[in-house]
């Protein structure tokens, strides 16, 4: 059965429910996760070994957890030219977009005669670019944090992924390793990957920020080791919400749908509409989709309409907006007469993709946006991964003579009014 909601009908615990959607109780991955990290901590590379082994059932030894370079150069090689061709051309999209939004080196304005006030952008120190693979393979994620990284000149980039099925890192992965120039990567996911880089280990070095997203054993090893590592935006299960109205083309709205409902189980994919009717011309279409997935992306589609994902109805395309605010999703796309008019409106989201012809799909892989987003309404208060993620910024001043003089008796002022006796004599004592 699929949900379809009347949304001002709907229970008050319903609602919560939907607007929880699987940001649900992580405490028992949290006591796993402080119970592997800790192994972690003192036994190194054995603990990571020991728990690749038990939860990706793959063995490997120190040695192969990291990966040579000519596995690299051989996955590059291995895989076919049309997919190598795509993922430089996402690159190159994705270095355009990421370049544009770089911050000046260094900026400094007069806030008054004589002080000048400005920041300073530098680089992190090193960085851990995490990307998953269990319910799917993921080369994009590895643009989406790579390049990023890249173009903010990070000198030490390190990438964690889980092993697949053969022990082994897939091509395209290895592919995007080398069309961004990343050689450091290790086979190892999970929360072993987490505690790993947050304490180093024989063969892991130590980061200071792992970022990129995951399931909830991932989500869970964040928390614990949140006071050794930077744990970077919260990007859980895949999200999003269709904004359309009756003028929105059914099929189109259907392929939309759909897409990120396919992540699995615990995403959520809404359709948001005061169109009864357009819900009634999409629904044969969904249900002539789902016919082309694959036995487990059609199950994953299926459980989320069940779950948390479905319609939501309402009485307007402004009271869809409200909704859409309210909600918080990571993706959306405006399929209504005039997204751009809809565009000013929509204050909480990861993404907003216009019109009939960018889906979701573009903005995953090649638009040039990156598509790694706050989940489960941190869309509230976070942005999406950016180059801000991997600089940092000090603050500068400067006092000339004259510029001090003018404000020495303030700032004396406020240190006494603060009880610092310090603070106040090395502006009331200086020459
Ligand atoms: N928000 C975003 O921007 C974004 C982008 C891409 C993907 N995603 C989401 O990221 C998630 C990726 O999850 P995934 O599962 O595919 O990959 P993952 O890499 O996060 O998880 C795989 C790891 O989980 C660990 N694991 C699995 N079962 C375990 C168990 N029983 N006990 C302990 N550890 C266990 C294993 O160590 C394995 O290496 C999905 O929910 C997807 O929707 C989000
Ligand atoms: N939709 C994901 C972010 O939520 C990104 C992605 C990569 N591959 C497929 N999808
Ligand atoms: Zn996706």
């Amino acid at each position: 059965m699929m949900n379809i909601y009347k949304w001002k009908e709907l229970s008050k615990e319903k609602q919560e429910f939907v607007l929880k959607r699987a940001e649900f109780d992580i405490s028992a991955h949290m006591k796993l996760a402080q119970e592997v990290s800790d192994r972690i901590k003192t036994e190194g590379d054995a603990a990571v070994l020991a728990y690749t082994e038990k939860f990706d059932q793959v063995k490997l030894t120190a040695g192969s957890m990291k990966v040579k370079p000519e596995e690299i150069e051989e996955g590059y090689q291995r895989l076919d030219a049309e997919t190598r061709e795509a993922l430089a051309y996402a690159a190159k999209n994705l270095t355009h977009f990421h370049a544009a939004q770089m911050p000046e080196e260094m900026w400094f304005t007069n806030v008054d005669k004589g002080l000048m006030a400005g920041e300073k952008t530098t680089p992190i120190v090193d960085v851990c670019l995490y990307v998953p693979r269990g319910k799917g393979s993921f080369p994009s994620v590895l643009l989406m944090l790579g390049i990023p990284a890249k173009v903010a000149k990070v000198p030490r980039i390190v990438v964690v992924t889980p092993p697949n099925e053969e022990g082994s890192i897939d091509d395209s992965l290895l592919a995007c390793c080398k069309i961004i120039g990343i050689d450091e990567v290790y086979k190892v996911g999970g929360i072993q990957a987490i505690a790993a880089v947050a304490f180093g280990t024989e063969t892991i070095p130590k980061c200071h920020k792992v970022i990129g997203p995951g399931n909830s054993y991932a989500t869970a090893a964040k928390r614990v080791l949140s006071n050794y590592i930077d744990a970077g935006l919260p990007a859980g299960p895949s999200e999003s919400i269709i904004l359309a109205d009756e003028f929105a083309d059914p099929e189109k709205v259907a392929l939309d749908w759909m897409i990120e409902a396919e992540h699995g189980p615990d995403s959520a994919a809404l359709l948001v509409t005061h169109s009864e009717e357009l819900v009634k011309k999409v629904l044969p279409f969904v249900h002539r989709q789902l016919a082309k997935l694959s036995e487990k992306r059609r199950d994953f589609v299926n459980t989320n309409y069940n779950t948390y994902g479905g319609v939501i109805l309402t009485d307007s395309v402004q009271k869809s907006i409200d909704f859409v605010n309210l909600y918080a999703p990571e993706h959306m796309e405006v399929m209504t007469q005039d997204p751009f008019g809809v565009l000013p409106q929509i204050k909480n989201a990861g993404e907003i993709l216009l019109g009939e012809y960018t889906p979701i799909t573009l903005c995953n892989f090649l638009l040039g946006p990156n598509a790694i987003l706050p989940t489960g309404q941190f869309a509230k208060t976070y942005s999406s991964v950016s180059v801000m993620d991997f600089v940092k910024r000090s603050s500068v001043g400067y006092a000339s003579k004259e510029g001090f003089e003018r404000v020495r008796d303030y700032a004396y002022k406020i240190a006494v009014v603060e009880g610092f006796d310090t603070h106040a004599l090395a502006v009331k004592e200086r020459s």
